[in-house]
């Protein structure tokens, strides 16, 4: 007899189009994506001697972060960015970059070569040709992309029925970053747009908790991507998308 929670996972793993992998718990989960992200990494050095790894903020990525920042690699061929970037100086507790630099860029990992979104444009709109500039000199697909996701749906900085979401989720757009500006959550952020994150050779879904596990099962019950921005990669059959999951 399942629980009603081993019947959201069953629920869930049926619906996605993509392959979910879940662990029993979180030491587990990281562990084996770090195995998969390294591997790709190495594949993609192996070939061009070069690679690119794109990473997002929150809580999530911590304990990753951690275990990457060990792991032993070319690291001063690895070029590491951001999917989204609050508009916020690095000092600045809530900014991904100071996340990034403090959590993932230490020990081996810190001769990785960061690309970060903030700019010192005097506002963000104003920050976001430089931004992109940055963005072109970098390989692309992307190696690897790691997404989060906020439990109204959100993924990087793309949110709810915001303005620029149209355009951000829009396979048509030429754009490589947009700004937002979240009703429900703090700072204008930088966003990378769908085209740009979705054609990475491979993109992850990393998300920890039952909560997070119920706001997937929501977001595979409907379809409009304004309302759940993270509908746009599980819709899409073309992505390399898999979806990490603990309790
Ligand atoms: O900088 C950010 O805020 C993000 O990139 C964002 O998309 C994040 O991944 C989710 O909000 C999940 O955040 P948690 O891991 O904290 O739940």
């Amino acid at each position: 007899m399942k629980t009603p929670f081993e019947q959201v996972l069953t629920d869930v793993t049926a619906k996605l189009q993509h392959p979910l992998l879940s662990f029993s718990d979180s030491e587990k989960l990281v562990i084996a994506l770090t195995d998969t992200i390294s591997d790709t990494l190495q594949m993609s050095l192996n070939a061009r001697n070069q690679a690119t790894l794109v990473v997002s903020g929150g809580s999530t990525p911590i304990p990753l972060f951690k275990k990457l920042a060990a792991y032993d690699l070319n690291w001063a061929n690895v070029n590491v960015t951001l999917a989204d970037e609050r508009w916020v100086d690095e000092n600045h507790d809530d900014s991904n970059t100071q996340l990034v630099k403090t959590q993932l860029l230490q020990k081996r990992a810190s001769a990785a070569r960061f690309i970060g979104l903030k700019t010192p444009a005097v506002d963000i709109d104003s920050g976001l040709d430089s931004c992109s500039t940055a963005l072109k000199q970098l390989p692309q697909p992307f190696d690897v992309v790691i997404l989060g996701m906020g439990n109204d749906g959100h993924t990087a900085s793309l949110f709810p029925n915001t303005t620029t979401l149209k355009e951000g989720l829009s396979p048509a757009t030429d754009k490589l970053c947009l700004s937002c500006q979240p009703p429900t959550a703090p700072h204008q952020r930088i966003t990378l747009t769908y085209p740009l994150l979705s054609s990475a050779k491979q993109v992850i879904l990393h998300i920890a908790g039952e909560d997070k596990l119920l706001t997937l099962q929501k977001a595979l019950a409907a379809k409009n991507q304004a309302d759940m921005p993270i509908r746009a990669f599980l819709q899409d059959p073309s992505i390399n998308f898999v979806v990490y999951w603990s309790p």
